[in-house]
């Protein structure tokens, strides 16, 4: 089964068409990259998926649950880390979980055991009890992951998760991430411009002024434009249209 399916997705912002017919779906499991370079889409495509604006034109299914027709069967599937930060700094990090989880219908009991297995799973568990003000970017990042976990969602959104980290940081969050893909079977539809962040085995989607570009197993994409390297491939993809 297909874990997300966009079927010709179009949204416009008055007269300015920022999305235009967008089809493709993230497999069960998969690791998806959404690569595109400032301003081609991406935050306004996580925006449609995840149900904060209506898509103008399109059909948006996760694991066969149409967000038109049944939002919240849809929404409970997916967990999700938007680009800017939304953490409540004055709260603990796990008082954050707690939050979250109460918001899903969790019961209390529930709720305890999957914050402390999350916050372990992403290695922020000795800083769970602190303010999150008191924790660095990338150990915030970390926490918004784990909450994004909380309700066992099977497809996780991340919107430029690793901008505004450093080296380390960013490694420490996409090894976090491909982990979860790769040893529970979660598909993730990862958003991101670092063309660093691809790797061959992953699903590649490249996106550009609202437009898909191309679509398949990354390791494919220079073969397929008869280019020396993924780089020149996301350059010929890139170029001003
Ligand atoms: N609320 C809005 N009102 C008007 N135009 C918008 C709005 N949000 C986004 N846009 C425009 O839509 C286009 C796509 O923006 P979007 O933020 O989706 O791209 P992006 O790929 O996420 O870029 P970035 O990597 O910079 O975050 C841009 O031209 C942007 O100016």
């Amino acid at each position: 089964m297909k874990a997300l399916s966009l079927e010709g997705l179009g949204h416009s912002f008055g007269q300015r068409r920022v999305l235009d017919a967008v089809s493709f779906s993230v497999a069960e499991g998969r690791m998806c990259i959404l690569l595109g370079r400032n301003g081609a889409g991406k935050t306004t495509l996580f925006s449609l998926v995840t149900g904060l604006y209506h898509a103008r034109s399109g059909q948006i299914d996760v694991f066969g649950h149409s967000m038109r027709a049944d939002p919240a069967a849809a929404l409970a599937q997916m967990g999700v880390v938007f680009q800017q930060q939304t953490l409540d700094l004055d709260l603990t990090a796990a008082e954050n979980l707690r939050y979250h989880g109460a918001l899903h219908g969790l019961a209390a009991g529930i709720c305890e055991t999957r914050l402390r297995e999350e916050l372990e799973r992403l290695e922020v568990l000795d800083r769970g009890d602190e303010p999150v003000r008191s924790l660095s970017s990338g150990q915030r990042r970390r926490v918004e992951i784990a909450r994004a976990l909380m309700h066992r969602p099977r497809i996780l959104l991340l919107d430029e998760p690793t901008t505004g980290l450093d080296v380390p940081g960013r490694r420490a969050i996409e090894q976090h991430v491909r982990a979860l893909c790769r040893k529970r079977g979660i598909a993730v539809l990862w958003a991101t411009h670092f063309l660093e962040e691809v790797s061959a085995d992953d699903d590649l989607v490249v996106l550009h002024k609202g437009r898909l570009r191309w679509a398949g197993g990354a390791g494919r994409v220079a073969a397929d434009l008869a280019v020396a390297s993924m780089a020149d491939a996301f350059d010929v993809l890139t170029e001003a249209a």
